[in-house]
This record gives C-alpha cells, sequence and structure tokens, in this order.
C-alpha cells in the first residue's frame, strides 16, 4: 500500500495524478462481455490493463458491487486482486457508523483474512465524529479518506452552513485534520467546488486531495490546479464514468484509454507549471 512518499513518486514516474473509478454498471458494459462468468470483473480487467500506465489510482465505488449481492462482492474481489500494487486502491464506500460498528467496516475493506479484501484507502463521512473514523486509523499504512466539501448540488444543504468557525465543511477540515496527518488522511473535495479549494488550503496545506467531478459532472481540471496543487502535487483526481464508458463498443478499452491519456497529458502539464516534476 502506497505511503504518502510512495505516492508522490508515483506521480513523478508517471507524470500523472489521475484516479480511474471503477463504477462498474452491469447495464452499460458492451454487451458481447455478458459471455463471460464475470461481465464486471472482465470488464474492470480490461480498463485495468489499458489505463494502468496513466494513473496512479483506481476507485472502485461499493455501492455498484453491493448492489449486486453475493455475486458483485465476488466480482469486487476479483478487481481488488487484479489491482496494480504501486496504485492508492482506494475503496469508495463511504461509511460512518459508531465505534463498535467501523471496527467492522474497518474489517470489510481492510482485514484480507476476514473478507478477501484489503484496499489502501476507504472513503467515510464525517457527521458521527471521530469515534466513527479513527477506527480504520489502527490499521497500519492505511487512509481514511474524509468527505471535506463534495461535488454534488446537495452539498449546500449542511457543508455550507455557517458555524462560528466558518463554513460547516472548513470545520470537518479543521478538526478532522488533527485525528491524523497528511500522511495517513485525505479529503474529498469536488472539482465543482474548485475556487473553495483555498478555503481548504488554510486547513489542510499539505493533506492529499481526492477530487471527483472531472468529467462527467463538468469539472475543470485546471481551475482544481489553480487553486489546490501543491509542491508535492496534493491531488488526485478521480475519472469514472468519462473514461470506462468512453465507448461501449468493443474498442472500450481503447476509448477507455484515450480518454485516460488525455486527462494524463493535461495533468503533466499542471505538474511541470507546478514544478512538481
Ligand atoms: O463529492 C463526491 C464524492 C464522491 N463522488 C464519487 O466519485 C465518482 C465520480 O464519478 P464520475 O462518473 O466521474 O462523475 C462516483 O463514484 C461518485 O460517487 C463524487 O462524484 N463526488
Amino acid at each position: 500500500m502506497p505511503s504518502r512518499q510512495q505516492l508522490i513518486q508515483q506521480i513523478k514516474i508517471k507524470k500523472s495524478f489521475l484516479c480511474v473509478g471503477l463504477d462498474t454498471d452491469i447495464q452499460k458494459i458492451p454487451s458481447f462481455l455478458l459471455d463471460h462468468e464475470d461481465p464486471v470483473y472482465e470488464f474492470n480487467r480490461q480498463i485495468i490493463d489499458a489505463t494502468r500506465d496513466l494513473c496512479v489510482s483506481y476507485k472502485p465505488n461499493s455501492a455498484f458491487y453491493e448492489s449486486r449481492g453475493v455475486k458483485g462482492l465476488q466480482s469486487l474481489a476479483k478487481t481488488w486482486q487484479y489491482l496494480p500494487q504501486e496504485c492508492l486502491n482506494i475503496i469508495d464506500a463511504k461509511r460512518g457508523d459508531l465505534g463498535n460498528t467501523t471496527d467492522m467496516y474497518a474489517k470489510a475493506f481492510f482485514d484480507e483474512a476476514s473478507s478477501g479484501l484489503s484496499f489502501d484507502a476507504i472513503t467515510v463521512a464525517p457527521y458521527m465524529g471521530a469515534d466513527s473514523v479513527t477506527p480504520y486509523l489502527s490499521y497500519d499504512g492505511k487512509w481514511v479518506i474524509l468527505l471535506g466539501l463534495t461535488s454534488n448540488s446537495g452539498s449546500k444543504d449542511f457543508q455550507y452552513l455557517v458555524t462560528k468557525g466558518g463554513y460547516l465543511y472548513e470545520e470537518v477540515v479543521k478538526k478532522a485534520a488533527t485525528w491524523a496527518g497528511d500522511d495517513r488522511m485525505m479529503f474529498v473535495v469536488g472539482a465543482t467546488k474548485s475556487t473553495e479549494f483555498t478555503n481548504i488550503r488554510k486547513y489542510a496545506p499539505n493533506h492529499f486531495l481526492l477530487v471527483p467531478g472531472v468529467g462527467a459532472q463538468g469539472g475543470s481540471l485546471a481551475d482544481v490546479c489553480q487553486y489546490g496543487i501543491t509542491k508535492d502535487c496534493g491531488l488526485i483526481v478521480n475519472a469514472s464514468r468519462s473514461i470506462i464508458y468512453a465507448s461501449n463498443g468493443r474498442d472500450f478499452a481503447e476509448a477507455a484509454r484515450a480518454e485516460a491519456q488525455s486527462l494524463q497529458q493535461q495533468m503533466q502539464l499542471e505538474l511541470e507549471k507546478a514544478g512538481v516534476i
């Protein structure tokens, strides 16, 4: 599982801070794959083969697998086993519950002996506070990626509420940054909120930010970099649908590669501009 230093090294080697989102929907994958024993795994395997030199991270969204019950979990387990070791492999599960329940979520996603899965990082919702977050950190070297300011329109319902210390999302980042250092915690900040990155950086100047919302949601990579990039990069930018569903024909993997390559090339320019490489 990559440490902070290993992640930075991979970013420099691959000249990329791309995370490919594996939001694999059996209804959307090319129909010719449906003859395979496990079409979702086969789709993921080909997407991974086509993109692994262009990205530093993969992020299966657990909902797409859980929604298919036992079969979906089998596809997830096989996909996890196939993920490249040098990449930061994130399970986007957005959990958050009492401490003893969190212990079970941690076993589910981090403890291979218990569940057959051992992702490097998990996305967590902050609403229930410290005891719903810190149990994940008892697993050596694993990362928590806490929702900070999300990319969806509903983020305005709570995340922008004004508190004594500023917006609620600012309070979340400020407080949670005291629970773990920048070597174990990251924050989710939506690409659609790029101008708010300046605020986030006040409280998390060195933490990596996982940034969804480029691609299908219309966020701008250039704006994210303008406000969020650091001397170590400090960004992992996710794109799911725009890459994995770039084509639904027999050329789906090549089309995914072309889309990932276009993002990687833009990222290389941003890394050069910021002096990271
Ligand atoms: O604020 C958030 C937090 C998580 N997500 C997740 O990221 C991907 C985005 O997929 P696209 O297809 O590139 O839009 C998806 O898994 C979301 O659940 C997010 O979009 N925003």
